[in-house]
């Protein structure tokens, strides 16, 4: 029989994913009476069917990629000949522990807190059910519920075999062909996989443009790097209807064209529920779709919201960020308020698009006097030496003189990201960054050269 004592902890964190999984060890390991709840597993998307499945899935798809460029560089490889069984092993054992968190929860419980497969509720201040039992928090409660796959109301969609990202990821052998509704960061990376693969690979991307929340540019560069891996891609027109008839799907177009495909992926955005966490017993609209964060992540007395429900990102970076300025908020610890001025992102497709701060959309939006620069990678050394595509874009804030933006796309992408993610936080003036000095021959040097092109 459970005691009060039993019922009562100092935090209690609903929603384990990587935000709530730090939060909740941490808070643990400082001494606190901590109850960690998800009612599924815990670590979250990211673990399991999100950043790291989907990046083997892409370091696989990649290796096959760079075998067939041995012709045209080096000689030649043979037949270069994709095992999806090779993948499917490798994340079933080496990633998800066949998706079993076992490890995780024992990780949890190791620095102190008790840990609870259920389905968490707030329920008024410092209140909180879990599966019809109720529990005191007498600090506060931590919210990291996170987001599921968005299915849009498109006729007929709903009562398909469609898969999500929690399909795909955990395909043991892959269909001959795929149609992909959305050509965002999902549809991009796990649609270039499937096609290196082998799969016959469709993606219908509503808006005028894939990865539209990017710079025009490198949407346009990838759309040919997507082609160039057999994807037929179809921007600009939605999806009116979808069929299946016990094998194969039938996707209707806006346009009244057809498609056909064996297997349907719906990557079109996540979707948040903070009223089915109990948000809207503390203040949140129960129509909601994020839960409105200050800069401590605090939602109301008592409250805090961490990850992809805060839209502020729907990244594990910013997840762990944000954990980081709530662990700091419940302890009392001094540090700084949350920023999202510099948020990076990368799209791991190939090449890879990483983006820091505003495009330059969003920065002309928003500042009066904008300048920007564009260099293609295949005008720098090391990309034509590499045959590499892609580009460095810088956006200037001229009348302050420092960057408020940039991409970077092109092989390491994500990682030449590095230094433009640092003169955009770090708010480097931009003649500081144009006297600095570029090793020879590298994909960095494309960072001097777009500099050169403001103002
Ligand atoms: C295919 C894919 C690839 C991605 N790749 C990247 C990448 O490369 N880099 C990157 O930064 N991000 C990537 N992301 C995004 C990343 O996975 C998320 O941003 C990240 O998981 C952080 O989410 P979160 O902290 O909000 O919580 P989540 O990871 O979504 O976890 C939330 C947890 O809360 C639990 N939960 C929900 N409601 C309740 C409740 N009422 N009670 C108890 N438990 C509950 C859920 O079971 C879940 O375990 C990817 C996502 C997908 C789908
Ligand atoms: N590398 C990474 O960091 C990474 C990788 C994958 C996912 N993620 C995170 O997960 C989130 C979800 O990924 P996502 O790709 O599902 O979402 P997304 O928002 O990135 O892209 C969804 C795309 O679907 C399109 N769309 C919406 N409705 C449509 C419809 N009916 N028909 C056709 N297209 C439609 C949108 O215009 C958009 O381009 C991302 O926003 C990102 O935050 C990150």
């Amino acid at each position: 029989m459970a005691t009060d004592t039993d019922h009562t902890f100092d935090v209690i964190v609903i929603g384990l994913g990587p935000g709530g999984e730090h939060v909740a060890g941490t808070l643990a390991e400082r001494g606190l009476r901590v109850l960690a709840v998800d009612r599924n597993l815990v670590g979250g998307e990211c673990p399991y069917w999100g950043c790291i499945p989907s990046k083997m899935m892409i370091r696989a798809a990649d290796a096959l990629a760079e075998a067939r460029r041995v012709e045209g560089l080096a000689g030649s490889v043979g037949e270069v000949r994709p095992d999806w069984s090779v993948v499917a092993k490798r994340l079933r054992e080496e990633a998800t522990d066949n998706w079993n968190d076992q490890v995780a929860v024992d990780r949890l419980t190791g620095k102190g807190a008790t840990v609870l497969h259920g389905t968490g509720r707030i329920t008024g201040q410092g209140s909180v059910d879990v599966d019809g039992t109720a529990y005191t928090a007498t600090k506060g409660v931590v919210v990291n519920p996170g987001t599921t796959a968005a299915v849009p109301p498109i006729d007929g969609l709903r009562d398909t075999p469609y898969w999500t990202n929690h399909e795909i990821i955990e395909a043991a052998e892959l269909p001959a062909s795929l149609v992909v509704l959305g050509g965002g960061a999902i549809g991009c990376e796990l649609g270039q996989v499937m096609a290196r693969f082998g799969v016959e690979v469709t993606i219908v991307e509503a808006a005028e443009r894939i990865l539209s929340a990017e710079e025009p540019e490198a949407s346009e560069k990838l759309v040919d790097a997507l082609e160039a891996d057999g994807i037929a891609v179809r921007a600009g027109v939605g999806a009116e209807k979808v069929s299946h008839d016990g094998s194969t799907f039938t996707v209707t177009l806006a346009d009244g064209s057809t498609l056909q495909a064996e297997r349907l992926l719906v990557a079109t955005g996540r979707r948040a529920d903070p009223a089915a966490v109990g948000l809207d017993t503390v203040g949140v609209p129960a129509d909601s779709h994020t839960a409105p964060v200050d800069d401590r992540c605090r939602v109301a007395d008592g409250v805090w919201a961490v990850g992809d429900i805060t839209g502020k990102g729907a990244f594990t970076h910013v997840s762990m960020y944000q954990a980081g300025i709530v662990i700091r908020d419940v302890l009392g610890d001094d540090g700084p308020p949350a920023e999202y001025a510099a948020l990076p992102r990368v799209t791991f497709t190939d090449p890879e698009v990483g983006a820091v701060g505003m495009t330059e959309s969003q920065a002309r939006d928003q500042l009066a006097n904008v300048q920007v620069g564009v260099t293609p990678l295949g005008e720098t050394t090391r990309g034509w030496i590499a045959k590499a595509d892609g580009l460095i874009k810088v956006v200037a804030d001229a009348d302050r003189g420092v960057l408020v933006g940039a991409t970077a796309m092109g092989p390491a992408g994500g990682e030449v990201l590095g230094a433009l993610s640092v003169a955009v936080h770090g708010e480097v003036p931009v003649d500081r960054l144009r006297s600095m000095i570029y090793a020879y021959p590298t994909l960095h040097r494309g960072i001097e050269t777009a500099l050169g092109q403001l103002g």
